[in-house]
C-alpha cells in the first residue's frame, strides 16, 4: 500500500510513500541507459535491490559507494563521484539514484545537478528525515569548512520513493532526529502534527502503528506544498528553514559530527525564544517547543560558552543579507514570519534560554 503526494513543480514529480514503492524508480527513469546508484555502506543491500530493479527494466546500473553520512557530503567525495560517471561514460540520457539518508541524497542530487550541467535523478530516502524533508524539494548540495550546504543547486528529482519498511534498520536516535523536522512542520504549518506527538510520543516512534505513517505523510504534504509554490526560495520556502539558523551553526562548530535533526531541535527552541524576546510569540508556545522535543528525547539546550562561536557561524547563513541576519520565527502557531536584523542584545538574550 502506498500514497502518492504530488509536487506540482515545475517540474512536477511524485513522492511515493508506503510499502513496495521501489518500482517507481525505474518507472520514473524509463529510457535511461546507465544509472549511477550512489549509496553509503549501511544501505548496500537496498542499493543492490534498486540496481536489480533497474537492470530488470533494461538500464545498466553502476554502483557508486560513498562514505557514510556527513563524511560523504563534501567536495572531495563529489569529485570522486564525477570521476565514476566519467569512467562509465555517462551522457545526458543517463541518470543518478541516491539511496540513503539525507546526506547521501543531498550529495547524489548535486552529482546529478552538476554532471553535464544536469541529468535526471531519483531519490530513495532511507532515513525518516530523508523521507519527510531532505529528498523532497530539490535542494541538493555539500558542506564546506565555512558552513552547512554552502555549495549546491536546486535540482528536483524525477521521483522520491520512500519505502517505510527500510526504517526498520534505522537507529532510534536517527529516527528521533527525523522527528525534529516533523515537529518543525507542526509549528510552521500543521499543528495536528504536534497534537499527535503530544498525545503519544512513543507511538510517534513506532513503525507498526498508524501514528508514524500519518506524521510522515503530513510532513511531506507540508513540504510538498511549500516547494511547489517556491522551489528557489524566493520567499515562502524560507519557512522550512525554521530552527536552522542556529541549528546549522551548531553543526558547523561541531565539524558536522552532530545529527542534523538534533541541531535543528536546539535551533527551534532558540528561534522560539528569539520570537518571544522580540515580543512576537507567547510564553506557552515557546514552552511547547521544549516539551514536545523533550518528549522525543531531543536536545533543547547547548553549551553556554559556545555562544561566540555560534554567533560568528550564523553570519554565513543563507538567509543573511550583507551584515543583516534574518531569522524565521513564529508570530503564533502556524504563523511563520521573518525577523530582520535583531540586535546583538536580543540574540544573546534568546541564547540564554538555550544555554546550560
Ligand atoms: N535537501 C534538503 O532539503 C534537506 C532537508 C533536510 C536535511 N537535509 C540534509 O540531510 C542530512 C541529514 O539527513 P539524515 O538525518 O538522514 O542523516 P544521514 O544521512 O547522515 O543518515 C544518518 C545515519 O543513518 C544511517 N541510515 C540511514 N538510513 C538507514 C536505514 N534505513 N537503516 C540503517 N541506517 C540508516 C546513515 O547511514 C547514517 O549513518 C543533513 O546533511 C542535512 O543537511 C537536507
Ligand atoms: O527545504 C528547505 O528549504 C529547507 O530549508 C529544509 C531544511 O530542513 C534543510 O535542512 C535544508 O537543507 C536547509 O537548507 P539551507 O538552504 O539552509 O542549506
Ligand atoms: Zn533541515
Amino acid at each position: 500500500m502506498s500514497t502518492t503526494i504530488p509536487v506540482t513543480g515545475p517540474p512536477p514529480y511524485d513522492v511515493v510513500v508506503g510499502h513496495d514503492v521501489l518500482a517507481s524508480v525505474p518507472a520514473a527513469l524509463a529510457g535511461t541507459q546507465r544509472v549511477a546508484v550512489i549509496f553509503a555502506p549501511p544501505l548496500a543491500a537496498l542499493a543492490e535491490r534498486v540496481a536489480a530493479l533497474l537492470t530488470a527494466a533494461g538500464s545498466e546500473p553502476t554502483p557508486v559507494p560513498v562514505p557514510d553520512a556527513e563524511s560523504g557530503k563534501n567536495a572531495e567525495v563529489l569529485a570522486r563521484c564525477w570521476d565514476a560517471l566519467g569512467a562509465a561514460g555517462f551522457t545526458r540520457s543517463d541518470a543518478v539514484v541516491g539511496v540513503g539518508g539525507g546526506a547521501v541524497t543531498d550529495l547524489a542530487g548535486f552529482v546529478a545537478a552538476t554532471w553535464l550541467r544536469g541529468v535526471r535523478w531519483a531519490a530513495v530516502p532511507t532515513s525518516l528525515l530523508g523521507m519527510v524533508d531532505a529528498a523532497v524539494g530539490g535542494k541538493t548540495g555539500i558542506n564546506t569548512a565555512a558552513g552547512k550546504n554552502l555549495v549546491g543547486a536546486f535540482h528536483p528529482p524525477a521521483v522520491v520513493a520512500a519505502d517505510l519498511d527500510v526504517l526498520r534498520t534505522l537507529p532510534p536516535a536517527d529516527l528521533a532526529a527525523g522527528l525534529a523536522e516533523v515537529v518543525k512542520c507542526g509549528f510552521i504549518a500543521d499543528p495536528t502534527i504536534l497534537k499527535l506527538i503530544e498525545a503519544d510520543p512513543a507511538a510517534a516512534q513506532q513503525l507498526d502503528g498508524e501514528i508514524l505513517p500519518e506524521l510522515v505523510e503530513r510532513a511531506i504534504r507540508v513540504k510538498a506544498k511549500v516547494v511547489s509554490t517556491d522551489l528557489h526560495e524566493a520567499g515562502l520556502r524560507e519557512v522550512l528553514n525554521y530552527g536552522h539558523t542556529l541549528g546549522h551553526a551548531v553543526e558547523q562548530i561541531e565539524g558536522y559530527q552532530r545529527r542534523h535533526g538534533e541541531a535543528v531541535a536546539i535551533g527551534l527552541v532558540y528561534a522560539a525564544a528569539l520570537a518571544r524576546h522580540a515580543g512576537r510569540l507567547d510564553d506557552a508556545t515557546v514552552e511547547r517547543h521544549r516539551t514536545v522535543l523533550q518528549q522525543l528525547r531531543l536536545p533543547t539546550t547547548y553549551r553556554a560558552d559556545a555562544w561566540p562561536q555560534l554567533r560568528a557561524a550564523m553570519n554565513i547563513d543563507k538567509k543573511t543579507r550583507g551584515a543583516t541576519l534574518r531569522f524565521v520565527i513564529l508570530d503564533g502557531l502556524a504563523r511563520p514570519a521573518t525577523l530582520e536584523g535583531p540586535s546583538e542584545e536580543l540574540l544573546a538574550q534568546a541564547y540564554s534560554e538555550v544555554a546550560v
